[in-house]
Protein backbone atom coordinates (compact mmCIF):
# COMPACT_ATOMS: atom_id res chain seq x y z
CA UNK A 1 0.00 0.00 0.00
CA UNK A 2 1.18 3.53 -0.81
CA UNK A 3 1.63 6.01 1.40
CA UNK A 4 -0.39 8.42 -1.12
CA UNK A 5 -3.70 8.65 -1.60
CA UNK A 6 -4.53 10.81 -4.46
CA UNK A 7 -8.53 12.12 -4.82
CA UNK A 8 -8.95 12.82 -8.22
CA UNK A 9 -11.61 14.52 -10.43
CA UNK A 10 -14.04 15.50 -8.35
CA UNK A 11 -16.62 17.54 -9.04
CA UNK A 12 -16.46 19.65 -6.24
CA UNK A 13 -13.99 20.05 -3.55
CA UNK A 14 -15.65 22.09 -0.94
CA UNK A 15 -12.23 23.53 1.29
CA UNK A 16 -13.48 25.37 3.67
CA UNK A 17 -10.41 26.70 4.23
CA UNK A 18 -9.01 30.45 5.78
CA UNK A 19 -10.62 30.17 8.89
CA UNK A 20 -8.37 28.37 11.05
CA UNK A 21 -7.72 30.76 13.59
CA UNK A 22 -11.11 32.37 14.13
CA UNK A 23 -14.39 31.05 13.41
CA UNK A 24 -16.81 31.98 10.43
CA UNK A 25 -19.20 34.78 11.60
CA UNK A 26 -21.81 36.83 9.50
CA UNK A 27 -21.35 36.54 5.55
CA UNK A 28 -17.65 34.39 6.21
CA UNK A 29 -19.76 31.76 6.45
CA UNK A 30 -20.68 32.11 2.97
CA UNK A 31 -17.58 31.41 1.86
CA UNK A 32 -17.03 27.91 1.75
CA UNK A 33 -14.00 27.58 -0.66
CA UNK A 34 -15.46 25.78 -3.72
CA UNK A 35 -12.83 24.47 -6.25
CA UNK A 36 -14.87 22.94 -9.46
CA UNK A 37 -13.05 19.93 -10.43
CA UNK A 38 -10.81 19.78 -7.71
CA UNK A 39 -8.44 16.55 -6.28
CA UNK A 40 -7.15 16.49 -2.91
CA UNK A 41 -3.67 14.67 -2.21
CA UNK A 42 -3.10 12.67 1.16
CA UNK A 43 0.22 11.72 2.59
CA UNK A 44 0.09 9.10 5.28
CA UNK A 45 -2.95 10.63 7.61
CA UNK A 46 -2.47 14.60 6.68
CA UNK A 47 -3.45 16.53 3.82
CA UNK A 48 -0.23 17.62 1.21
CA UNK A 49 -1.77 19.18 -1.62
CA UNK A 50 -5.61 20.69 -2.55
CA UNK A 51 -6.19 22.12 -5.77
CA UNK A 52 -7.65 21.87 -9.43
CA UNK A 53 -7.47 18.49 -11.33
CA UNK A 54 -4.48 19.81 -14.02
CA UNK A 55 -2.46 21.41 -10.76
CA UNK A 56 -2.22 18.35 -8.58
CA UNK A 57 -2.04 15.72 -11.45
CA UNK A 58 1.35 17.26 -12.11
CA UNK A 59 2.39 17.32 -8.73
CA UNK A 60 1.43 13.71 -8.60
CA UNK A 61 3.08 12.82 -12.09
CA UNK A 62 6.39 14.07 -10.57
CA UNK A 63 6.76 11.46 -7.88
CA UNK A 64 8.89 9.00 -7.79
CA UNK A 65 6.52 6.80 -5.47
CA UNK A 66 3.42 4.87 -6.57
CA UNK A 67 -0.12 6.04 -5.31
CA UNK A 68 -3.40 4.83 -4.47
CA UNK A 69 -6.11 6.69 -6.63
CA UNK A 70 -9.61 7.37 -5.86
CA UNK A 71 -11.69 8.40 -9.31
CA UNK A 72 -14.24 10.99 -7.50
CA UNK A 73 -15.77 11.88 -10.65
CA UNK A 74 -19.19 12.52 -10.39
CA UNK A 75 -18.70 13.47 -6.09
CA UNK A 76 -18.94 16.56 -3.64
CA UNK A 77 -15.38 16.34 -1.63
CA UNK A 78 -16.03 18.20 1.74
CA UNK A 79 -14.27 17.82 5.07
CA UNK A 80 -15.14 15.35 7.66
CA UNK A 81 -17.83 16.60 9.33
CA UNK A 82 -17.62 17.40 13.24
CA UNK A 83 -20.57 16.82 15.95
CA UNK A 84 -19.50 19.03 18.77
CA UNK A 85 -22.55 17.87 21.43
CA UNK A 86 -23.51 14.85 21.87
CA UNK A 87 -24.77 12.61 24.79
CA UNK A 88 -23.35 9.38 23.09
CA UNK A 89 -22.52 7.02 25.87
CA UNK A 90 -25.38 6.11 27.95
CA UNK A 91 -27.55 2.66 28.09
CA UNK A 92 -30.82 2.06 27.41
CA UNK A 93 -33.80 3.77 25.38
CA UNK A 94 -36.67 6.06 26.26
CA UNK A 95 -39.05 5.40 23.36
CA UNK A 96 -41.77 5.51 26.07
CA UNK A 97 -41.50 8.99 26.40
CA UNK A 98 -42.30 9.65 22.38
CA UNK A 99 -45.77 8.30 23.35
CA UNK A 100 -45.94 10.65 26.41
CA UNK A 101 -45.35 13.36 24.20
CA UNK A 102 -47.68 13.14 21.95
CA UNK A 103 -50.11 12.61 24.35
CA UNK A 104 -49.31 16.49 25.50
CA UNK A 105 -46.44 15.44 28.48
CA UNK A 106 -43.97 18.50 28.07
CA UNK A 107 -40.19 17.20 28.21
CA UNK A 108 -39.00 19.43 31.22
CA UNK A 109 -41.89 17.64 33.44
CA UNK A 110 -40.81 13.97 32.46
CA UNK A 111 -37.38 14.86 33.78
CA UNK A 112 -39.32 16.76 36.85
CA UNK A 113 -41.46 13.70 37.43
CA UNK A 114 -38.21 11.78 37.59
CA UNK A 115 -38.07 10.07 33.99
CA UNK A 116 -35.96 11.65 31.10
CA UNK A 117 -32.63 12.34 31.68
CA UNK A 118 -32.70 10.26 35.30
CA UNK A 119 -34.43 7.31 33.71
CA UNK A 120 -31.30 7.33 31.44
CA UNK A 121 -28.89 7.78 34.72
CA UNK A 122 -30.85 5.04 36.25
CA UNK A 123 -30.00 2.65 33.24
CA UNK A 124 -26.52 3.92 33.01
CA UNK A 125 -25.66 3.37 36.52
CA UNK A 126 -26.55 -0.48 36.40
CA UNK A 127 -24.35 -0.98 33.22
CA UNK A 128 -20.92 -2.11 33.47
CA UNK A 129 -17.93 -0.12 31.53
CA UNK A 130 -17.95 -3.23 28.41
CA UNK A 131 -22.22 -2.91 28.40
CA UNK A 132 -21.54 0.66 27.62
CA UNK A 133 -18.96 0.69 25.05
CA UNK A 134 -21.51 -2.65 23.37
CA UNK A 135 -24.02 0.11 23.22
CA UNK A 136 -22.12 3.16 22.27
CA UNK A 137 -20.31 1.26 19.36
CA UNK A 138 -23.01 0.75 17.15
CA UNK A 139 -23.91 4.89 17.63
CA UNK A 140 -20.79 5.32 16.34
CA UNK A 141 -20.53 3.31 13.43
CA UNK A 142 -23.45 4.64 12.53
CA UNK A 143 -22.03 8.42 12.88
CA UNK A 144 -18.99 7.42 11.00
CA UNK A 145 -21.43 5.89 7.79
CA UNK A 146 -22.83 10.02 8.04
CA UNK A 147 -19.43 11.18 7.36
CA UNK A 148 -18.70 12.45 10.96
CA UNK A 149 -15.19 11.94 11.88
CA UNK A 150 -15.17 13.89 15.07
CA UNK A 151 -17.72 14.37 18.00
CA UNK A 152 -17.92 15.71 20.98
CA UNK A 153 -19.06 13.04 24.16
CA UNK A 154 -20.42 14.05 27.44
CA UNK A 155 -21.09 12.57 30.65
CA UNK A 156 -24.14 13.52 32.34
CA UNK A 157 -25.96 10.34 33.26
CA UNK A 158 -23.90 8.93 35.85
CA UNK A 159 -23.99 11.70 38.11
CA UNK A 160 -21.94 10.16 41.35
CA UNK A 161 -18.68 10.68 40.74
CA UNK A 162 -17.83 6.91 40.06
CA UNK A 163 -20.73 6.72 37.64
CA UNK A 164 -19.66 10.26 35.99
CA UNK A 165 -16.11 8.73 35.82
CA UNK A 166 -16.82 5.66 34.27
CA UNK A 167 -18.90 7.03 31.68
CA UNK A 168 -15.57 9.22 31.02
CA UNK A 169 -13.55 6.63 30.98
CA UNK A 170 -15.87 5.10 28.35
CA UNK A 171 -15.83 7.87 26.26
CA UNK A 172 -11.69 7.50 26.46
CA UNK A 173 -11.83 3.97 25.58
CA UNK A 174 -13.97 4.64 22.18
CA UNK A 175 -11.63 6.84 21.29
CA UNK A 176 -8.73 4.58 21.21
CA UNK A 177 -10.78 1.54 19.92
CA UNK A 178 -13.28 3.84 16.89
CA UNK A 179 -11.95 5.45 14.00
CA UNK A 180 -14.30 8.22 15.36
CA UNK A 181 -12.30 10.69 17.42
CA UNK A 182 -13.74 11.55 20.67
CA UNK A 183 -13.19 14.99 22.97
CA UNK A 184 -14.65 14.29 26.20
CA UNK A 185 -16.88 17.08 28.33
CA UNK A 186 -17.43 16.87 32.16
CA UNK A 187 -21.36 17.15 32.80
CA UNK A 188 -22.11 16.39 36.08
CA UNK A 189 -24.33 18.83 36.14
CA UNK A 190 -27.23 17.46 33.44
CA UNK A 191 -29.76 16.95 35.99
CA UNK A 192 -30.43 17.13 39.79
CA UNK A 193 -30.33 13.64 40.98
CA UNK A 194 -32.96 12.23 42.86
CA UNK A 195 -31.28 11.63 46.04
CA UNK A 196 -30.24 15.53 45.96
CA UNK A 197 -33.83 16.76 45.06
CA UNK A 198 -34.47 18.37 48.48
CA UNK A 199 -30.30 19.72 48.31
CA UNK A 200 -29.51 20.84 44.89
CA UNK A 201 -27.00 23.13 46.58
CA UNK A 202 -25.27 20.13 47.76
CA UNK A 203 -25.03 18.47 44.54
CA UNK A 204 -23.40 21.45 43.65
CA UNK A 205 -20.97 20.77 46.10
CA UNK A 206 -20.06 17.54 45.46
CA UNK A 207 -19.62 18.11 41.48
CA UNK A 208 -16.95 20.94 42.94
CA UNK A 209 -15.21 19.36 45.79
CA UNK A 210 -15.42 15.60 44.20
CA UNK A 211 -16.13 15.34 40.60
CA UNK A 212 -14.14 18.10 38.76
CA UNK A 213 -11.15 17.51 40.96
CA UNK A 214 -11.10 13.68 39.81
CA UNK A 215 -11.85 14.39 35.89
CA UNK A 216 -9.25 17.42 36.19
CA UNK A 217 -6.62 15.17 37.75
CA UNK A 218 -6.61 12.29 35.30
CA UNK A 219 -7.87 14.46 32.19
CA UNK A 220 -10.64 12.60 31.62
CA UNK A 221 -12.35 15.92 30.08
CA UNK A 222 -11.50 19.10 27.96
CA UNK A 223 -14.89 20.90 28.25
CA UNK A 224 -17.24 21.48 31.69
CA UNK A 225 -20.72 21.96 30.63
CA UNK A 226 -24.07 22.70 32.44
CA UNK A 227 -28.37 22.32 31.81
CA UNK A 228 -28.44 25.93 32.58
CA UNK A 229 -32.37 25.88 32.90
CA UNK A 230 -35.66 26.71 35.00
CA UNK A 231 -36.21 23.15 37.41
CA UNK A 232 -32.52 22.12 36.54
CA UNK A 233 -29.75 24.15 37.61
CA UNK A 234 -30.01 28.42 38.31
CA UNK A 235 -27.18 30.80 36.11
CA UNK A 236 -25.60 30.99 39.54
CA UNK A 237 -24.98 26.90 40.37
CA UNK A 238 -24.04 26.81 37.15
CA UNK A 239 -21.76 29.73 37.20
CA UNK A 240 -20.43 28.61 40.24
CA UNK A 241 -19.60 25.02 38.35
CA UNK A 242 -17.96 26.25 35.39
CA UNK A 243 -16.01 28.84 37.00
CA UNK A 244 -14.59 26.16 39.30
CA UNK A 245 -14.15 24.13 36.14
CA UNK A 246 -11.93 26.83 33.95
CA UNK A 247 -10.17 27.13 37.51
CA UNK A 248 -9.00 23.36 36.78
CA UNK A 249 -8.32 23.91 33.19
CA UNK A 250 -12.23 23.15 31.56
CA UNK A 251 -13.34 25.06 28.87
CA UNK A 252 -17.33 25.83 29.81
CA UNK A 253 -19.75 25.10 27.61
CA UNK A 254 -23.43 25.74 28.54
CA UNK A 255 -26.92 24.37 27.44
CA UNK A 256 -28.48 27.68 27.51
CA UNK A 257 -32.19 28.95 27.46
CA UNK A 258 -33.45 25.43 25.59
CA UNK A 259 -37.20 25.67 27.15
CA UNK A 260 -37.59 29.55 28.66
CA UNK A 261 -35.18 32.23 28.29
CA UNK A 262 -33.06 31.96 31.27
CA UNK A 263 -29.62 34.31 30.60
CA UNK A 264 -27.87 31.26 30.02
CA UNK A 265 -26.27 33.24 26.44
CA UNK A 266 -25.39 36.05 28.70
CA UNK A 267 -23.65 33.93 31.14
CA UNK A 268 -21.72 32.14 28.18
CA UNK A 269 -20.72 35.70 27.52
CA UNK A 270 -19.86 36.92 30.62
CA UNK A 271 -17.71 33.27 31.49
CA UNK A 272 -15.97 33.43 27.89
CA UNK A 273 -17.68 30.10 27.30
CA UNK A 274 -16.07 28.55 24.04
CA UNK A 275 -20.17 27.78 22.95
CA UNK A 276 -23.66 28.02 24.37
CA UNK A 277 -25.29 25.29 22.86
CA UNK A 278 -29.67 25.17 21.84
CA UNK A 279 -30.38 28.78 22.47
CA UNK A 280 -34.02 28.61 21.12
CA UNK A 281 -35.22 30.89 23.72
CA UNK A 282 -32.17 32.96 24.19
CA UNK A 283 -33.08 36.50 24.35
CA UNK A 284 -31.57 39.71 21.85
CA UNK A 285 -29.28 40.95 24.69
CA UNK A 286 -27.73 37.77 25.24
CA UNK A 287 -27.16 37.15 21.51
CA UNK A 288 -25.67 40.39 21.56
CA UNK A 289 -23.36 39.19 24.00
CA UNK A 290 -22.59 36.30 22.63
CA UNK A 291 -21.01 37.71 18.99
CA UNK A 292 -19.10 40.41 21.10
CA UNK A 293 -17.18 37.67 23.09
CA UNK A 294 -16.99 35.05 20.57
CA UNK A 295 -18.73 32.46 22.14
CA UNK A 296 -20.42 30.15 19.72
CA UNK A 297 -23.64 29.10 19.09
CA UNK A 298 -23.96 25.41 18.74
CA UNK A 299 -27.59 25.27 17.48
CA UNK A 300 -29.67 21.45 17.60
CA UNK A 301 -32.76 21.73 15.12
CA UNK A 302 -32.87 17.97 15.15
CA UNK A 303 -33.92 18.55 19.30
CA UNK A 304 -36.19 21.35 18.34
CA UNK A 305 -38.22 18.94 15.58
CA UNK A 306 -38.30 15.70 18.06
CA UNK A 307 -39.19 17.68 20.75
CA UNK A 308 -42.17 19.58 18.32
CA UNK A 309 -40.91 23.37 19.39
CA UNK A 310 -39.50 26.61 17.58
CA UNK A 311 -35.80 26.22 16.81
CA UNK A 312 -33.70 28.88 17.49
CA UNK A 313 -33.34 31.92 15.55
CA UNK A 314 -30.51 31.61 13.47
CA UNK A 315 -30.57 34.45 11.08
CA UNK A 316 -30.47 36.60 13.18
CA UNK A 317 -27.50 35.17 15.21
CA UNK A 318 -25.71 35.06 12.14
CA UNK A 319 -27.07 38.35 11.27
CA UNK A 320 -25.83 39.59 14.86
CA UNK A 321 -22.55 38.12 13.87
CA UNK A 322 -22.44 35.43 15.72
CA UNK A 323 -20.48 32.09 14.65
CA UNK A 324 -22.80 29.13 14.12
CA UNK A 325 -22.39 25.47 14.41
CA UNK A 326 -24.61 22.61 14.30
CA UNK A 327 -25.00 19.35 16.26
CA UNK A 328 -27.37 16.29 16.34
CA UNK A 329 -27.27 16.35 20.03
CA UNK A 330 -27.17 12.71 19.89
CA UNK A 331 -29.01 11.57 23.14
CA UNK A 332 -32.08 9.10 24.06
CA UNK A 333 -34.68 11.46 25.23
CA UNK A 334 -34.61 14.67 22.70
CA UNK A 335 -32.72 13.48 19.94
CA UNK A 336 -32.33 9.84 19.37
CA UNK A 337 -30.27 10.03 15.37
CA UNK A 338 -26.76 9.89 14.46
CA UNK A 339 -27.17 11.61 11.06
CA UNK A 340 -25.50 15.02 10.84
CA UNK A 341 -27.18 15.37 7.26
CA UNK A 342 -30.12 15.47 8.29
CA UNK A 343 -29.73 18.19 10.89
CA UNK A 344 -28.13 20.01 8.00
CA UNK A 345 -31.56 19.60 5.94
CA UNK A 346 -33.43 20.53 8.98
CA UNK A 347 -31.13 23.87 9.57
CA UNK A 348 -32.18 24.65 5.45
CA UNK A 349 -35.91 23.78 6.34
CA UNK A 350 -36.23 25.20 9.35
CA UNK A 351 -33.67 27.94 10.32
CA UNK A 352 -33.64 29.28 6.86
CA UNK A 353 -29.48 28.64 6.72
CA UNK A 354 -28.32 27.98 3.35
CA UNK A 355 -26.55 25.28 2.32
CA UNK A 356 -23.04 27.10 2.40
CA UNK A 357 -23.71 28.07 6.19
CA UNK A 358 -24.98 24.73 7.15
CA UNK A 359 -21.51 23.34 5.76
CA UNK A 360 -19.52 25.78 7.71
CA UNK A 361 -21.20 25.11 10.42
CA UNK A 362 -20.67 21.49 10.00
CA UNK A 363 -16.61 21.66 9.71
CA UNK A 364 -14.40 24.58 10.43
CA UNK A 365 -17.36 25.98 12.90
CA UNK A 366 -17.83 23.27 14.59
CA UNK A 367 -14.35 22.67 14.71
CA UNK A 368 -13.64 25.94 16.94
CA UNK A 369 -16.74 24.38 19.35
CA UNK A 370 -14.58 21.81 20.36
CA UNK A 371 -10.90 23.55 19.84
CA UNK A 372 -9.89 21.73 17.13
CA UNK A 373 -9.64 23.71 14.80
CA UNK A 374 -5.63 24.16 13.94
CA UNK A 375 -6.63 20.03 13.23
CA UNK A 376 -9.94 19.56 11.34
CA UNK A 377 -12.87 21.02 9.70
CA UNK A 378 -11.25 22.24 6.48
CA UNK A 379 -9.00 20.83 3.19
CA UNK A 380 -6.21 22.55 3.58
CA UNK A 381 -2.16 21.57 3.70
CA UNK A 382 -0.69 19.97 7.09
CA UNK A 383 -4.35 19.00 8.11
CA UNK A 384 -5.60 15.26 9.10
CA UNK A 385 -6.92 14.23 6.10
CA UNK A 386 -10.88 13.54 7.24
CA UNK A 387 -12.12 13.98 3.81
CA UNK A 388 -15.75 12.84 3.03
CA UNK A 389 -16.85 12.07 -0.85
CA UNK A 390 -20.40 12.54 -1.11
CA UNK A 391 -22.72 11.20 -4.32
CA UNK A 392 -23.76 14.45 -5.58
CA UNK A 393 -22.68 17.05 -8.04
CA UNK A 394 -22.92 19.80 -6.14
CA UNK A 395 -22.97 20.70 -2.58
CA UNK A 396 -26.21 22.04 -2.53
CA UNK A 397 -27.84 18.72 -3.35
CA UNK A 398 -26.35 17.53 0.33
CA UNK A 399 -29.42 19.79 1.59
CA UNK A 400 -31.72 19.64 -1.10
CA UNK A 401 -32.15 15.49 -0.85
CA UNK A 402 -33.57 15.06 2.29
CA UNK A 403 -33.31 12.46 4.91
CA UNK A 404 -31.12 10.10 2.78
CA UNK A 405 -27.37 9.15 2.93
CA UNK A 406 -25.44 10.36 0.36
CA UNK A 407 -21.81 9.59 1.99
CA UNK A 408 -20.19 7.13 -0.53
CA UNK A 409 -16.49 7.19 0.87
CA UNK A 410 -15.45 8.39 4.31
CA UNK A 411 -11.48 8.80 4.87
CA UNK A 412 -10.38 8.90 8.37
CA UNK A 413 -6.82 9.73 9.33
CA UNK A 414 -5.32 9.25 5.79
CA UNK A 415 -7.56 6.07 6.17
CA UNK A 416 -10.60 4.41 3.92
CA UNK A 417 -12.98 3.63 6.57
CA UNK A 418 -16.25 3.83 5.00
CA UNK A 419 -16.48 2.46 1.03
CA UNK A 420 -19.81 2.57 -1.45
CA UNK A 421 -21.77 3.38 1.73
CA UNK A 422 -20.06 0.29 3.45
CA UNK A 423 -18.16 0.52 6.85
CA UNK A 424 -14.72 -1.59 6.05
CA UNK A 425 -13.57 -0.74 9.88
CA UNK A 426 -16.12 -2.19 12.06
CA UNK A 427 -15.41 -2.19 15.36
CA UNK A 428 -16.28 -6.19 15.66
CA UNK A 429 -14.70 -7.01 19.16
CA UNK A 430 -17.02 -4.29 21.09
CA UNK A 431 -20.03 -4.86 18.77
N1 LIG B 1 -31.24 19.27 27.51
C1 LIG B 1 -30.48 18.59 28.16
N2 LIG B 1 -29.76 17.53 27.76
C2 LIG B 1 -29.93 16.84 26.54
C3 LIG B 1 -31.01 15.83 26.60
C4 LIG B 1 -30.61 14.66 27.39
C5 LIG B 1 -31.70 13.65 27.57
O1 LIG B 1 -32.89 13.94 27.43
O2 LIG B 1 -31.32 12.52 27.90
C6 LIG B 1 -30.07 17.79 25.38
O3 LIG B 1 -29.11 18.53 25.14
O4 LIG B 1 -31.09 17.83 24.68
ZN1 LIG C 1 -27.20 18.30 25.02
Amino acid sequence: MSEYLYIKNASQVITVSGSSNKPKVGREMSNIGVIENGSVLIKKDRIVLVGVNQAVEQYVNRLSEPVDVINAAGKVVTPGLIDPHTHIVFAGSREKELEMRLKGAKYIDILKAGGGILSTTAETRQASEQQLISETVPRLDRFLQYGVTTIEAKSGYGLTTMDEWKQLRVAKKLNEIHPIDLVSTFMGAHAVPNEYKENPDDFVQLIINEMLPLVAKEKLAEFCDVFCEEGVFTVEQSKIILVEGKRLGLLPKIHADEIVPFGGAELAAELGAVSADHLLRASEEGILEMAEKGVIAVLLPGTAFFLMAEPANARRMIEAGVAVALSTDRNPGSSPTESLPFIMNLACLTMKMTPEEVLAACTINAAHAINRAHEIGSIEVGKKADVILFDARNYQTLQYNYAVNLVDTVIKNGKVVVKGGVNVAKTEAFH
